[in-house]
């Protein structure tokens, strides 16, 4: 999209508010807040862009529903100290307006700080947007919602709503490069599943998920990264936060959980092959993943982990018998979903807080698995890994923060991870590793990368 028409369609968008926030305004309190329907029939992402100070969200499921919210109404940020049944209590003393959901993320690892490349954010973000597009997949009309600021007149919204929509915004190009500490190569990531696959001979570990990053220069806007994760990772969700100007991208393959009207759902994603160059390789490829013994190992131990700790939440929960494969644009994974029925008064957080992280990111046993990772990563993981999703009254969903990059000033940090069980390969591990960059390093365009 031309930056004239990106700009003509905030300018609109913006016009259609004051005139909505006059006319309610001259009937009610001039704080309540403005709802109106608005025709839009391109993707919400044409609102998004990489160099703006409010925080701002993007959210695409696979459903192809859109979601966009920018600037502040409330905030909840985890300080040093919280974990769960904080946030949660938290959350229980706030209210928001009908329909407005909040919307966050958590980290890989509750108790450890944000550190290194994530020092600019708090251990946990959530908040609820000022301003609030939402748009289904077939429809070329997007739902508003604006909350003004307390005591606002016609000009203050103007004002107001040019700002959250940036229009004639700041450009931040020239704003502080983060120091992303240089990733490791080849050689330290197979060190590092030697090390693991050591511990795991030990008997210490069953499972270890072993990450690494590469670093790069990002060279194409925000809307057109996230409509081309949309178009080529159409099963994926497509999802986008940002705070202090810095964003969290991702085209993630895997619900961490929902929760729905007592229903959770959970997706077991663990267990990968490569693409198939022609139909017949695909289905070869499909069919050795489901037979071979060491990726069945490691998606089990997944799916144990998700039984066991969400069984004491649920009046009854089960998991398909057998994993099916699906099929992403860059790889293909063994997938088991798991549904129970919640007991009565169990929420979304409580659900995450039992599962989070599962061994298909941190390994087996979960707990030993979780501290080994934070102990011998060699960087700090931050959200890599994390959670990012909506709550609202309990309920709502996450997914987990997989095919993912931190973007800050331009510079990009792009992620990848492989579970790692006893016979795993580094090589074909690293190659792996390459594949579920991939989606990444496309979208963004990333240049000038650093290492390997
Ligand atoms: C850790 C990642 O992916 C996870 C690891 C997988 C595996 O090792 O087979 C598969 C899916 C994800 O649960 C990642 O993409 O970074």
């Amino acid at each position: 999209m031309s930056v004239t028409a990106r700009e003509a369609l905030r300018q609109s968008l913006m016009a259609r508010i004051v005139e909505a926030f006059s006319e309610r305004s001259a009937r009610g309190p001039s704080d309540a807040p403005v709802r109106l329907r608005v025709p839009f029939d391109r993707s919400l992402a044409s609102l998004a862009h990489w160099h703006r100070w409010e925080p701002a969200v993007y959210s695409r499921p696979p459903s192809g529903d859109e979601r966009f919210g920018v600037g502040v109404y409330r905030r909840l940020v985890a300080s040093s100290d919280d974990d769960w049944d904080d946030l949660k209590a938290r959350f229980a003393e706030e209210k928001l307006p009908p329909g407005l959901p909040w919307f966050g993320a958590v980290p890989f690892d509750f108790r450890a700080l944000p550190l290194g490349m994530w020092a600019a954010w708090p251990k946990s973000i959530w908040f609820a947007p000022r301003l609030y597009l939402t748009k289904a997949a077939s429809s070329d009309v997007a739902e508003v919602l604006y909350l003004p600021p307390r005591g606002a007149d016609e000009m203050d919204v103007r004002a107001d709503v040019m700002d959250l929509l940036d229009i004639h915004g700041e450009d931040l190009s020239s704003e502080e490069r983060p120091a992303f500490e240089a990733p490791e190569d080849f050689r330290r990531f197979t060190d590092k599943i030697e090390r693991a696959l050591r511990e795991i001979r030990q008997g210490r570990l069953s499972k270890v998920v072993v990450a690494r990053y590469v670093t790069g220069r990002v060279t194409r806007p925000l809307d057109e990264a996230l409509e081309l994760l949309a178009s080529r990772y159409p099963d994926s969700h497509v999802f986008a936060l940002s705070w202090q100007g810095r964003w969290l991208v991702a085209a993630s393959p895997e619900r961490l959980c929902s929760v729905h009207a007592r229903t959770v759902e959970i997706d077991c994603l663990a267990g990968t092959a490569r693409r198939g160059r022609s139909d017949e390789e695909d289905q070869q490829l499909a069919a050795e993943l489901l037979a071979s013994a060491k990726h069945r190992r490691e998606h089990q131990a997944v799916v144990d982990h998700v039984l066991q700790a969400v069984a004491p939440l649920c009046e009854r929960v089960e998991a398909q018998p057998e994993p099916s494969v699906i099929k992403l644009a860059n790889v293909q994974h063994l997938r088991t979903q798991v549904t129970g029925r919640l007991n009565p008064g169990v929420g979304l957080l409580d659900v995450a807080k039992t599962l989070h992280p599962t061994p298909a990111v941190a390994g087996a046993p979960q707990r030993e698995a979780t501290s080994y990772v934070t102990a011998h990563e060699g960087w700090p993981r931050g959200y890599y890994s994390g959670a990012f999703g909506t709550y609202a009254e309990g309920e709502g969903q996450l997914d987990v923060c997989l095919r993912s990059a931190f973007v800050a000033a331009g510079d990009a940090a792009l992620f990848a991870g492989c579970g790692i069980v006893e016979g795993s390969d580094p090589v074909a591990e690293w190659e792996e590793s390459e594949l579920k960059l991939r989606p990444m390093r496309e979208a963004l365009g990333v240049q000038e990368e650093v290492g390997p």
